[in-house]
């Protein structure tokens, strides 16, 4: 569990948190969302003491991380940044087990080890092993930034904006990846995004953080059904469409029609009846993504185009 606890910043006479207190439990998977400059990154480097805050304290498992030694703390944790911090010089399977080697891993069990965390992440060993980082491509980089961060097997993952240099296609894969390495290890995970609909996706709770004060923390469904400040109702108003709702998914159809099999079948109001639907919802698959569509807002739809066609 991570606590922060009446954490604040200042850089000089600038505040930049105040008086800040958030719980992460275990296991959890848990997106800090905000604008750029809300005091995010300044949050996820106090976890590994990149930053010191200027009042309060952060423990892990009721410790606080200034008492831990510096090296074992952050052997302790993966962090994948935004653009790739591999080591140049390195080769990929290097640049995996490097922390392995300072824990005097066996070169064999490292090599194991990384071929390994190479399949989980989507890579052949046998391809990528011995390639250096300037051999591959932004998101393939990505992938083995993951495969680092998870070598040690840390109960804590930090991630900073890990996915933000991706284009969008390359990025719905690595948050569809890094839900199913969550589910498979079940780390702590903290996510630092400033983007609402990557927040949606991945956060099993999301905090929302705007000018370095934590305005909301609640499960998605939670932040969009009941928004507590505008700020929070305006900042996920444009995430809605993401989670599977009929703009979405008018868009997916418009774009690739022939690779989904409703798209023929959903042509009136009629056609609705004959869809698979449980408890009033539409559920399919599309690239990675799961989408649940409310009947309703079908219907609602297809009541529209029909008023409009007649
Ligand atoms: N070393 C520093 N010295 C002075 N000000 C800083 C320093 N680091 C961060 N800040 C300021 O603190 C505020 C919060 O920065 P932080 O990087 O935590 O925001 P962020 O939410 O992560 O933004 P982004 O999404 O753009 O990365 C910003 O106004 C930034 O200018």
């Amino acid at each position: 569990m991570i606590e922060y606890r009446n954490v604040g910043m200042k850089f000089g006479t600038r505040v930049i948190l105040e008086n800040l207190s958030l719980t992460i439990k275990d296991h959890e998977l848990f997106v800090l969302v905000g604008p750029s400059g809300s005091g995010k990154t300044t949050l996820i480097r106090m976890i590994n003491r990149l930053t010191i805050p200027t009042s309060g304290q952060i423990y892990i498992d009721g410790q606080s991380v200034n008492e831990v030694d510096l090296p074992t703390l952050r052997l302790s944790m993966g962090y994948v940044l935004q653009t790739s911090s591999l080591f140049p010089n390195l080769t990929v399977g290097e640049n995996i087990t490097i922390q392995l080697e300072q824990k005097k891993v066996s070169l064999l069990e490292r090599r194991q080890r990384a071929t390994e965390l190479l399949g989980a992440v989507g890579l052949t060993a046998s391809d990528f092993i011995d390639r250096y980082p300037a051999e591959l491509s932004g998101g393939q980089q990505q992938r083995v930034a993951i495969a680092r961060a998870l070598a040690t097997k840390p109960q804590l993952i930090l991630m900073d904006e890990s996915f933000s240099a991706l284009d969008p296609v390359l990025r719905s894969q690595m948050q569809a990846l890094l839900l199913k390495l969550h589910d498979q290890y079940q780390m702590t995970i903290l996510f630092v995004t400033h983007d609402m609909k990557e927040a949606m996706r991945l956060g099993d709770r999301i905090g929302v953080i705007n000018e370095g004060h934590l305005l909301q923390v609640g499960t998605p469904t939670e932040i969009i059904n009941y928004p507590t400040t505008p700020f929070v109702t305006n900042f996920f108003a444009s995430a809605k469409p993401n989670l599977g709702t009929l703009p979405d998914l008018i868009t997916t159809l418009k774009l690739k029609p022939q690779a989904l099999k409703i798209v023929p079948q959903v042509q009136t109001v009629a056609d609705v009846t004959k869809l698979p639907i449980k408890e009033g919802k539409l559920s399919f698959n599309f690239e990675d993504q799961s989408y649940q569509l409310e009947v309703s807002e079908l219907l609602h739809y297809l009541g529209k185009q029909e008023q409009h066609d007649g």
